[in-house]
């Protein structure tokens, strides 16, 4: 018998996937994926785009049959069973959601309508800023303010467990914290959260356990401190004027010695991990002084998921520009 077959008390796993396979034509978007969600975690699946997290998600949300592979939620089919889960499950979609002609606060209480014990839908209008949405229909709404409606609506039901894909997409710094405060608020009330996200900064503040995925696979799970502390707590960047000569990561790393890694972003950065500490930096130092290297910039810092990420795959987890301030 597979895990995902076995009946899940309370206290056992939220949600079990156990080698999902999901293909869309000639792609495959899910690739043999596994993970767990603990009941009670917020739980992050962390990756760039494309890594297959929304088709995980809505495969979890009962929204798509599993090609290969299974998955349960609170002990249930979530496709055969999903009359069962509705009401114990809240999922807010990556867009949409609300019907294109209705107010925030409209449509908001006609969800809340169909619970038994919802929340205050007068608290959530003002925690998530809805109030400034007026009349306005849903259609005409910026899409962070369609973004915080869709998170209202999702937790408005009160759910034991919670979809939330790419929740603070689209939102302004001081929604974004109030997001996570929310988030936060509803995991002490037992809410159990599972959030896609490509933002690190989002995965590290909010996340007890963290699944980072990559080409529809899990590549490594834990806490964000587990992950970070894996590879050693620092990291140095050195960015260059000129591209790097042929082989500049290998003979760094040999430079360096064993335990380190030197994992290249692009032609002219790379980021050294493992035990990077001052006496690495001056390692880096003289290894650029002596083959012609001239530094831009050499700095040792905290490491983060993203570094975790880019030792694990070779690649970031989303462009640079992309990463809003927090
Ligand atoms: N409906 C679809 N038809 C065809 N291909 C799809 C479809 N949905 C997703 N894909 C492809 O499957 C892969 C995984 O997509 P998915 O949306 O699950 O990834 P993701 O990690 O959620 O990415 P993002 O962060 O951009 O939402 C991508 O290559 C994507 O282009």
């Amino acid at each position: 018998m597979s895990r995902a077959d076995l009946p899940t008390p309370d206290g056992g796993p939220a949600v079990v996937v156990e080698d999902l396979v999901m293909r869309y034509g000639g792609t495959t978007a899910v690739d043999g994926l596994s993970l767990e969600v603990p009941r009670g975690s917020i739980t992050a699946v962390l990756g760039p785009n494309g890594a297959g997290k929304t088709t995980t998600l809505e495969t979890c949300e009962g929204y798509r049959r599993p090609q290969s592979g299974r998955v349960r939620v609170l002990g249930l089919d979530p496709v055969r069973q999903r009359r069962e889960l509705l009401p114990r499950v809240g999922v807010m979609l990556q867009a949409g959601g609300a019907w294109s002609g209705v107010r925030a606060d409209e449509m908001l209480r006609h969800v809340a309508a169909l619970h038994a014990h919802p929340l205050e839908v007068g608290m959530l209008v003002e925690r998530l800023g809805l109030a400034e949405c007026g009349r306005t229909p849903y259609r005409r709404l910026s899409g962070g303010q369609q973004q915080r409606l869709g998170l209202a609506m999702a937790v408005v039901g009160r759910p034991e467990l919670l979809f939330v894909d790419e929740p603070t997409a689209g939102m302004d710094p001081a929604v974004r914290r109030t997001t996570w405060d929310l988030l936060h608020e509803l995991q002490r009330d037992g809410v159990t959260t599972v959030l896609t996200t490509h933002y690190m900064e989002e995965a590290e503040r909010l996340a007890d356990l963290v699944h980072l995925v990559d080409r529809g696979r899990v590549v490594e799970s834990g806490s964000p401190m587990q992950l970070v502390r894996g590879r050693g707590d620092a990291t140095i960047r050195l960015v260059v004027t000129q591209p790097f000569p042929p082989g500049a990561p290998e003979s760094l790393a040999t430079a360096l010695g064993h335990g380190t890694e030197v994992t290249p972003v692009d032609e002219r950065s790379l980021v050294v991990t493992g035990p990077a500490d001052a006496s690495t930096l001056a390692v880096v130092s003289a290894w650029c002084e002596r083959h012609g290297v001239v530094p831009e910039s050499l700095t040792l810092g905290r490491m983060t998921l993203e570094d975790v990420f880019l030792a694990l795959t070779g690649r970031g987890l989303a462009p640079v520009a992309a990463e809003p301030a927090a």
